[in-house]
């Protein structure tokens, strides 16, 4: 474990005790807290403030409980029947009185509850775990990034190698990311949670009027399969890795839409974007890289559209100087843990999108901020 020793200036405008002092100090003095707990105006404060704070020491075993869920497919188990407490237990290999303490934190968590026949359900939140499109695989692959902040104080500093990157290859350049079956299994990852990202992105940008739209590090085209067929007259060019696009062509063949769709191979680090589209989508890709690449592949798009051409970068953004949960609690650190990437506020996004000549920017209010969120600019 790192050391965590901190120094820090005892005057100047980088540290101001006066104010850090009083009320914080007081709050924090364990008798003050003593006396809130029981008097009756602060009482319950105090004591949802405990919970709160319970809910973050034990965050991580919370997480764990999720994890052992979904590598058990206790979801996807009771999704089909409701079961006992044996059956799971013969299921996931393990002795019943440990199974009961999983089921058990489980539906403290929410995720299951008990009937009265003493067989086990899912409750909504859990019925959520075995049919959100993504969520399980999410899940899944998240052993990689809990594995990387096992030393956090180490992970913010940059002391470690972390092993996301190498989930994410074409972090290193296009050169590092031809394995055609790497590239499939983060593709499959990125279709299967895309659905709910489309969904937000059409209710965020009207795509009325768009002659064809290019959506640059398309993966495997779900999010185009999605928009082609909410608009059937719109035609579409997919742009991503050589390793990556050929899963498209099944995609877009089995949807019907091989005739509007142009899938062109490349990498937008090596080669100028293909000309001829008047809308260029980036749907998760801008949070992948660092702000040198994100600045040249806007440039690129800049020079790739038409005057009056648009733009709609679509990903998580963290919530700027209003920090939330979803961008500054998770994708900044996941997107830490990629070496390369950075999660973006809306307003830093809009500012690159300016710096590359963009104008009239939207910034629409995210429905839900841990899908995604919009920001849409025009040439
Ligand atoms: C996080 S995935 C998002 C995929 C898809 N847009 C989605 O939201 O499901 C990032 C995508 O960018 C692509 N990509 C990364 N570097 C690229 C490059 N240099 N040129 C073209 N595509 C690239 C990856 O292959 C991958 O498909």
């Amino acid at each position: 474990m790192a050391d965590a020793a901190v120094s820090v200036p005892v005057s100047g405008p980088e540290c101001d005790r006066q104010n850090a002092s009083r009320l914080t100090r007081l709050l924090a003095a364990p008798s003050f807290q003593k006396w809130a707990a029981r008097f009756p105006l602060t009482r319950r404060f105090v004591r949802s403030e405990g919970a709160a704070m319970f809910d973050l020491v034990a965050g991580f075993c919370h997480s764990q409980v999720l994890y052992a869920l979904v590598a058990l497919d206790i979801p996807k188990a009771l999704l089909a029947h409701e079961l006992s407490l044996s059956v799971l237990a013969q299921q996931g290999r393990m002795p019943p009185e440990r199974m009961a303490v999983l089921l058990s934190a489980a539906m403290a968590l929410g995720l299951l509850k008990q009937r009265k026949s003493g067989l086990y359900a899912l409750t909504t939140r859990g019925a959520a775990l075995a049919g959100v499109p993504g969520l399980a695989g999410m899940i899944m692959h998240h052993d990689v990034l809990y594995r990387d902040l096992s030393d956090p104080v180490a992970f913010f500093r940059g002391e470690v190698d972390t092993e996301l990157a190498a989930f994410w290859p074409y972090v290193f350049g296009a050169g590092a990311a031809t394995d055609p079956a790497n590239a499939a299994r983060y593709s499959q990852l990125m279709a299967d949670s895309q659905r709910l990202v489309a969904d937000d992105t059409l209710a965020a940008v009207d795509f009325r009027g768009v002659a064809r739209l290019m959506d640059v590090g398309g993966g495997s085209g779900a999010f185009l399969a999605a928009v082609g067929a909410a608009y059937p007259g719109l035609g579409m060019t997919l742009f991503d890795l050589p390793a990556v696009v050929p899963a498209a062509q099944d995609r877009f063949a089995a949807a019907g839409m091989a005739d509007r769709v142009q899938i062109v191979p490349g990498s937008f680090r090596d080669q100028p974007l293909p000309r001829g589209a008047d809308m260029i989508s980036l749907v998760r890709v801008l949070y992948d890289h660092s702000d040198d690449t994100v600045v040249d592949l806007l440039a690129a798009a800049h020079a790739a559209l038409p005057p009056g051409g648009r733009i709609v970068i679509s990903e998580p953004m963290t919530g700027g100087a209003v920090p939330h949960r979803a961008g500054d609690a998770y994708f900044a650190l996941y997107c830490m843990a990629m070496r390369t990437g950075r999660a973006r506020s809306a307003d830093r996004i809009a500012t690159l999108l300016q710096l590359a000549g963009f104008s009239n920017l939207r910034l629409p209010r995210p429905a839900r901020p841990f899908i995604t969120s919009v920001v849409e600019g025009v040439r």
